[in-house]
């Protein structure tokens, strides 16, 4: 079993928002990694984050990740800094991975009115996000198959690039 596709991005690219909608349209089940954490910890990411400290959530993170590319076989969205783990990224190379890119502005925008994001709950979220940004970058485009802009899109719209994008070239077969 391996999933139709896996969704990476930044916080705020539409993971959770256009996943589950991609998964409708594929026909395919659901899942996010960031819900599966908080399924099995029974506690908030932001409270792992403020309790055990990031190490111990990316462990988690990982573990969680690689199992859900093992059992899930519909779209798996996975947690905004995913693929920094070394071992993710490997294991990222056998599958079809749609990056959802967003620019600083939107980014922003998006972001700007949740608490649930700890990495962005400091004094300058932009400057965090920034910062985010340009160090994720290459990493998101090194584990892509597809690249899709979202800034101007509309999440249907997304949808529809991704799945415009997602021809046979650019889907690891399994
Ligand atoms: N294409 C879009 N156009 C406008 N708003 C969007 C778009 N995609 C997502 N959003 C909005 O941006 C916010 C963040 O989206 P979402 O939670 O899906 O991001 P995410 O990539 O899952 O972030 P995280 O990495 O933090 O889990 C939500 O309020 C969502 O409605
Ligand atoms: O971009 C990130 O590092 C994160 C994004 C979210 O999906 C959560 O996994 C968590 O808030 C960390
Ligand atoms: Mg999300």
């Amino acid at each position: 079993m391996s999933p139709r596709a896996v969704v990476v991005g930044p916080p705020g690219s539409g993971k959770s928002t256009v996943g589950p909608m991609l998964a409708a349209a594929l026909d395919v089940p659901f899942r996010d990694s960031d819900d599966d954490i908080v399924a099995r910890t029974g506690r908030p990411i932001a409270d792992i984050f403020a309790e055990d400290g990031e190490p111990a959530f990316r462990a988690l993170e990982e573990e969680v990740v690689a199992t859900g590319l093992e059992e899930h076989d519909g779209v798996l969205s996975l947690g905004g800094g995913a693929p920094l783990a070394p071992g993710t990224r490997a294991r990222l190379a056998q599958h079809t991975v749609v990056f959802l890119n967003v620019g600083l502005a939107a980014g922003v925008q998006r972001t700007g009115l949740s608490t649930a994001r700890p990495l962005l709950a400091g004094v300058n979220p932009r400057a965090t996000f920034k910062t985010l940004l340009d160090a994720r970058l290459p990493v998101y485009r090194e584990v892509a198959t597809v690249e899709i802009e979202t800034d101007h899109r509309s999440p249907d719209e997304v949808v529809a690039a991704v799945l415009a994008a997602l021809k046979p070239g650019q889907v690891r077969q399994q």
